[in-house]
Parts: structure tokens; C-alpha cells; sequence
């Protein structure tokens, strides 16, 4: 067994399903994810992994199924999920463009009632372990994609919540911006933090993740580590190890995608 799984799971998702009208997003999924445990939930392009990390954070209700901090029933409690679980979208929008780093993580500070007291320790803190100290007086419209992408992490841990989703937090950078971006997340995951991770970067998944998740049509179709995946995908190499790849496309074809 994993050793950070002898702790007591920080969230659980028990039998979650979400619908968007007739389409089933997410049909009876289960997990649970420990303090400093990289979690991946990886699956083809709407298999249901944004819907699943928007009911984590309590962004949205599910309509079935129970959602547990550290074992206690918060279903309905969007507002204790919101203050327990960050959510790390990425992308270009969601920022103040005309404004600068250190400004707009004051606004998101405030806005999540951090007291002002704490404000500027906890947002010094952040911009140092992104790496961002140096860029706080740049305009959010001048940053690279790669800087952004840092951007949206220190908003991330700003509340300094026990879990941190991290949706795609690579996608549109480049390789060395990449590398730093996985070190910092294994770096939070050190500090104690459960990570849920999504990424079609599978090399990435490969390196951070202590156990995956696939997600395949709103169903989990497989939980285990990288090698126990390959072992599920029938996949025999005889010259190396498959990789988290193919084993994966191994195990999609094998499910019908
Ligand atoms: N707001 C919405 N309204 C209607 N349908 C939605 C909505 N959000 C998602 N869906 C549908 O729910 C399903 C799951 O979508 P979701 O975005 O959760 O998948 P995903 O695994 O994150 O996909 P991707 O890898 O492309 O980001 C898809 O069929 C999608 O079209």
C-alpha cells in the first residue's frame, strides 16, 4: 500500500453523478485522496474530469451521491468545500489584465477573505514558491503563458486549503516552463497538500502521480499505479516497460474509444 494512504483521506467523492441535461456527464464515481498524495484522474477529451473537480470544489451541486472532508457529510456545503478545496483552471482569462501580479493577487486575497493582517505574509509566500516574486509588479497582460500558468497556481494556494485541483496546469507552456511547473507541484505535495491532478500529458502523469484514476464516459475504468495500468492493459513490451501512454491507448481501445 501507498504509505501516504495509512493517513485519513482529506476528500472523498462516494458514488458522485452529475447530468447536463440528458447527457451523463458523471455516472457513480468514487475517490479519495490523501494528505500529500498526487492523485491523477486522466481520460479522453469529455469523459467528465472538469465536472468531477467543479463538484470537489463546490462549484456546482452533484445530483447524486455525497462529497466527505476528513469524513464528515459536506454535500451541501458548498462554501465549506469552496474554503477547503482550491481549484486551478489555468488558461488565459480570469485575471485583470491592466492590472499587475501583486495587485490582483491582493483583489483574490480580499475576495477570499483572507484577513488583511495575513494578507501580505501569505502573498509574499506564494509568489516565492511560484517563483514569482520577481514578475509581482508586471502587468497580467504582459505575462507569458508560462508565468500565467504560475499565476493561476499562487492564486491556488493563496487560502492555503489541505486539497488543490489542478486542472491541465502545463497546457500551453513550453518544456522548460513545464519541468519547473511539475517541480513546484511535487514541492506542494511535499508540504502536506492533496493533489488531484488532470492532465492529457501523460508523461507528466507518469512523473507526479502516486495513483491514477481513468475516467472513461463518466465511469472510473481503472485505479491504480502506473505499472498496475500497464498490467490492466495486457500491454507486453519485450525491449523496456511500456509507457503511461501507451498502455493507456492501450486500455482506451480496450474499453471501445
Ligand atoms: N456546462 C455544460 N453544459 C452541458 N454539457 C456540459 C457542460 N459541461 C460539460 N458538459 C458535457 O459533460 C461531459 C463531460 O465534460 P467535462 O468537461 O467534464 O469533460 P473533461 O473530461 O473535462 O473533458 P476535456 O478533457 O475535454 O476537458 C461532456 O460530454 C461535455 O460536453
Amino acid at each position: 500500500m501507498n504509505e501516504k494512504r495509512k493517513l485519513r483521506p482529506v476528500l472523498q467523492l462516494q458514488n458522485v453523478a452529475k447530468k447536463y441535461g440528458d447527457d451523463q456527464a458523471l455516472a457513480a464515481v468514487s475517490l479519495d485522496v490523501y494528505p500529500g498524495e498526487i492523485l491523477s484522474v486522466i481520460g479522453p477529451n469529455g469523459a467528465g474530469k472538469t465536472t468531477l473537480l467543479q463538484i470537489a470544489a463546490g462549484y456546482m451541486t452533484a445530483d447524486e451521491g455525497r462529497v466527505f472532508l476528513y469524513d464528515k457529510d459536506r454535500t451541501n456545503q458548498l462554501n465549506v468545500l469552496n474554503r477547503h478545496v482550491a481549484v486551478v483552471f489555468g488558461g488565459s482569462r480570469g485575471f485583470y489584465r491592466n492590472s499587475s501580479v501583486l495587485s490582483n493577487l491582493v483583489f483574490f486575497a480580499t475576495l477570499m477573505g483572507i484577513p488583511q493582517k495575513e494578507r501580505k505574509s501569505r502573498i509574499e509566500k506564494v509568489l516565492g514558491d511560484t517563483a514569482l516574486l520577481e514578475h509581482a509588479d508586471k502587468k497580467v497582460s504582459a505575462l507569458s503563458m508560462g508565468l500565467l500558468q504560475r499565476l493561476h497556481i499562487a492564486r491556488g494556494l493563496l487560502k492555503e486549503t489541505p486539497v488543490l485541483l489542478l486542472d491541465e496546469p502545463t497546457n500551453g507552456v513550453d518544456a522548460k516552463t513545464a519541468v519547473a511547473i511539475r517541480q513546484l507541484i511535487k514541492k506542494i505535495a511535499l508540504g502536506g497538500r492533496a493533489i488531484i491532478l488532470t492532465s492529457h500529458q501523460l508523461h507528466e502523469v507518469s512523473d507526479l502521480a502516486d495513483r491514477i484514476q481513468l475516467l472513461y464516459q463518466g465511469h472510473f475504468s481503472f485505479e491504480g499505479s502506473v505499472a498496475e495500468l500497464a498490467e490492466a492493459s495486457g500491454l507486453k513490451r519485450i525491449d523496456r516497460p511500456a509507457t503511461l501512454e501507451e498502455s493507456y491507448l492501450a486500455l482506451i481501445d480496450q474499453l471501445g474509444g
